[in-house]
């Protein structure tokens, strides 16, 4: 054998050269067929007993997939019991077909028949193996003999169907398994011999499935396939063409748009991408890629969080944390530059009155699938000062003035970068309480009087009291055209001096009789650098006069 790289075979592009599918856009849903209970099934460690199909096939219910392949019921008697389980309960919706899948073997044709006894709406859906790997190693068969395989399967199915009870309307399906690593001439030909045996007609199409069963080229050389086919299947207007993509390369989602593009019209796929492997494509994803472009999925993915703990807790597999749409850390934002733009998105959204959807990073609403708002933001070492600037209003309700922003920010930084971790909510506002509401030193207010008066049209503000630095409690007094004002002379009369006031904000924190305020102060420092203090009480000038003292402590630390 050849070493490393060098002993794989690269696939061979079609030559199709007048392709249309690269100018088309996807502008409708497709026909959804999920196959979460038997490709999501057979791939999971422990497959799902009753009540976790019963459970799952319920939500994709309520979804609102039509088509769900529930089993292969030929394959152990458990399969086949859950399917008798959904028809004899009754479980089963007038307007949902399922689908069983069955090899295209004549035991297991005839097993899979008793196993849909009663059912309303079924898709017999039958494969064989097409590629040029699979004839060559599993059925060593030329093409011919495994169209022999194909037609053989298609005729019992149609007499048996024939002789079906006749409240059951049947459906058929063929799949030539492998079909990304078949010539496509070979799977025109065996799609069209089974059409023929099964006498599908434009009144009566059958569903022809694709299936990239396993990836082997790139997505364009994939809807190349599927262009040539569509264009080229005899009897084309009998036919459903469906594709059933597998993520080997990781471009199950590209495989399956562009195949849309190229004339598929229908989707086999799961939700979170349970499958064979590397899975199948994930249908919550497919379907919310059409939603943010404007196109209605047709599927319900409202309360994607509900979805995903049914799904976790029947497969027993966790959706990642970066799953498209679904995954936990999806719509939060660490890095700064992705806060700051996602803050003013959100602003942008509620001043502007825009129709819509104008937040950037964020190419969904959350709330559209039930996610939430409040952890689009989270804070590490890479977050900026819009980030706990954004904690601190959504979380806690206080409204930090723009220029304090890079000041608390880098606070919050800093203890990120001493911590290596991600800080919550509350270690923001542990931070905010011990840098500014809990510094007391060394001066702190102890007596105020405040009196307001006014002489030929101009008012004054008197302030009297007392503060204590360290052990000592001065009395000051001063006089102003505000509250500030005189309590910065009061200040400078006793030698506290070399401040200069720059800017004020307040707003309230609490309503009713609890109400109080928060006063934000900046002030120029004697070295000329700047800095911010605040106070919080329930009356406003105190608030201020505290937020002074604050930040004359603070600059003194
Ligand atoms: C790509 C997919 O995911 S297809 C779905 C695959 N899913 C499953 O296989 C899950 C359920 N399967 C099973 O439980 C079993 O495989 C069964 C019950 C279907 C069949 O079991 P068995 O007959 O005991 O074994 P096995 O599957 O190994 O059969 C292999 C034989 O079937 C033939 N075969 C395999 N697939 C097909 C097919 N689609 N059509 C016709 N013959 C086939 C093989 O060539 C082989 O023939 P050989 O015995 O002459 O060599
Ligand atoms: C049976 C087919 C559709 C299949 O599951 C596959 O090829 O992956």
């Amino acid at each position: 054998m050849k070493a490393a790289f060098e002993k794989y075979i690269p696939f061979v592009p079609i030559n199709l050269k007048d392709r249309q599918w690269p100018d088309k856009a996807i502008d409708r849903a497709p026909i959804w067929c999920s196959v979460d209970l038997r490709d999501g099934n057979q791939a999971l460690v422990e497959p799902m007993n009753l009540q976790e199909k019963v459970t799952f096939f319920k939500l994709l219910v309520d979804m609102g997939f039509k088509e769900i392949e529930v089993g292969f019921p030929s394959a152990s008697e458990t399969e086949y019991e859950i399917l008798r389980t959904l028809i004899d309960q009754n479980l089963i919706p007038d307007d949902v077909t399922i689908q069983v899948l069955v090899q295209a073997r004549e035991h297991l044709i005839e097993k899979t028949f008793e196993a849909i006894r009663g059912a309303k709406n079924v898709i017999v859906h039958f494969y064989n193996s097409t590629s040029a790997l699979q004839r060559k190693v599993v059925f060593k068969k030329d093409m011919d003999g495994i169209i022999d395989i194909a037609v053989k399967g298609a005729r019992l199915i149609r007499q048996l169907a024939a002789k079906a009870d006749k409240g059951t309307s049947i459906r058929f399906e063929y799949s030539p398994e492998s079909f990304s690593g078949t010539e496509v001439e070979n799977s025109v030909k065996i799609c069209a011999k089974v059409m023929e045996a099964i006498g599908a007609t434009k009144d009566n199409k059958i569903i022809i499935n694709l299936p990239s069963t396993v990836q082997v080229s790139s997505s364009n050389h994939f809807a190349d396939q599927v262009e040539y086919v569509c264009r080229n299947l005899p009897n084309r207007e009998a036919a459903i063409i469906s594709i059933h993509p597998h993520n080997d390369r990781g471009t199950g989602i590209a495989d399956a748009e562009f195949a849309l593009m190229a004339g598929a019209d229908r989707i086999e796929g799961t939700i979170f991408g349970n499958g064979e492997r590397t899975g199948n494509v994930d249908i919550i994803t497919l379907g919310l890629n059409m939603y943010t472009q404007g196109v209605d999925p047709r599927l319900d993915f409202s309360d994607i969080n509900h979805i995903k703990e049914v799904y976790e807790a029947c497969t027993k597999m966790k959706v990642h944390e970066r799953q498209p749409y679904g995954g936990e850390l999806v719509f939060t934002a660490f890095s700064g530059s992705h806060q700051d733009a996602i803050n003013k998105g959100f602003e942008y959204m509620k001043d502007s009155g825009t129709e819509y959807w104008e937040v950037p990073y964020l190419p969904i609403d959350p709330s559209d699938i039930g996610r939430q708002y409040d952890p689009v933001i989270r804070i590490n070492s890479q977050s900026g000062k819009g980030g706990a600037a954004f904690i601190m209003q959504q979380n806690f309700g206080y409204n930090l003035p723009k220029a304090m922003h890079p000041e608390f920010g880098n606070i919050v930084k800093a203890e990120a970068d001493r911590t290596g971790k991600e800080l919550s909510a509350q270690d923001i506002m542990d931070l905010f309480n011990d840098e500014y509401l809990k510094i007391t030193g060394p001066f702190s207010l102890r007596r105020h009087k405040i009196e307001e008066g006014g002489q030929n049209g101009n008012s004054f503000v008197h302030f009297e009291g007392s503060i204590r630095k360290s052990d000592e409690e001065l009395n000051i007094e001063g006089e102003g055209n505000g509250p500030i004002d005189a309590f910065f002379n009061a200040l400078n009369k006793v030698g506290i001096e070399g401040y200069e006031f720059i800017s004020y904000h307040e707003h309230a924190i609490s309503t009713g009789s609890n109400a109080k305020a928060v006063a934000y102060i900046e002030l120029k420092r004697p070295d000329g650098g700047h800095v911010f203090g605040v106070g919080i009480e329930s009356n406003i000038n105190i608030a201020s006069i505290k937020g002074v003292l604050c930040a004359i402590n603070r600059s003194l630390k």
